[in-house]
């Protein structure tokens, strides 16, 4: 598991904030296009050298496998290749998680990127949703895993505004038990339980590393 410390000052984090963030914001949109352009045949394929160009340009230099997490000696976490709140991933919608107390919450909207049942948030990404922002409420610094997720869907979720929440249930030694749900303006889409559990790595006393 891919935990870097980066010896790095806020104002360097800021820097790489504007500069990496407005990218995957822009490949965001590009997909976005991608999806519903009706342009003519020339330009699809113009379009495709140019992105083609465009990877191999950014190929030029770049790390070996996933970014991991990375974290800096003040305390920021940059997980900026999470695939719901990666600031450089361009597949992360990407949420804002707010928290207060035991709760979490994020407002958020869905596009054709999402779409399963036509004009609608795929089964997946509001499972994916779900399990960030429950597991984002069990625990406000400790690395909890997804355990079990339970999920009901009471009717599809449209593409558009959305709102997730989550809140501790209970607490059961290394177990939280988290509930939420996934709503749209009419009211909850998916409601949610999960269990979240804090990996053996992580607890008091351990001498394991992570794997
Ligand atoms: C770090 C900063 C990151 C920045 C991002 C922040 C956002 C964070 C949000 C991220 C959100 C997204 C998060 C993700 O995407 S996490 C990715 C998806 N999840 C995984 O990959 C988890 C894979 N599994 C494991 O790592 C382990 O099996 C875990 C850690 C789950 C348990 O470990 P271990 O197997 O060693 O446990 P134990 O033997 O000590 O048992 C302990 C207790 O737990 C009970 N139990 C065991 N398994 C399960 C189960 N599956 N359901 C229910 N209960 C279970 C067990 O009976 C016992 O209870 P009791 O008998 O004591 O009563």
């Amino acid at each position: 598991m891919r935990f870097t410390a980066e010896d790095i000052d806020g104002h360097e984090v800021a820097r790489r904030e504007a500069l990496y963030g407005p990218l995957a914001e822009a490949v965001r949109e590009l997909v976005d296009a991608t999806i519903r352009t009706e342009v003519d045949a020339a330009a699809v394929q113009e379009v495709e050298a140019t992105v083609r160009a465009a990877t191999a340009r950014l190929r030029d230099r770049q790390i070996d496998g996933a970014f991991g997490v990375r974290y800096t000696e003040d305390g920021r976490i940059m997980p900026w290749g999470n695939v719901v709140i990666g600031l450089r991933n361009p597949i992360a919608p990407p949420l804002t998680v707010h928290r207060e107390r035991d709760r979490c919450w994020s407002e958020f909207t869905l596009g054709a990127a999402y779409e399963g049942p036509p004009g609608h948030v795929h089964g997946g990404i509001c499972a994916l949703v779900l399990d960030h922002v429950l597991g984002s409420a069990s625990s406000p610094e400790k690395p909890n895993f997804t355990g079990t997720l339970t999920l009901r869907y009471r009717r599809a979720t449209p593409l558009g505004p959305l709102r997730a929440e989550a809140r501790i249930d209970r607490v059961d030694g290394v177990k939280t038990y988290v509930v939420g749900a996934l709503s749209d303006s009419d009211g909850v889409t998916v409601e949610a339980e999960g269990v979240f559990i804090l990996p053996v790595w992580a607890r008091e006393g351990s001498t394991t590393t992570p794997t």
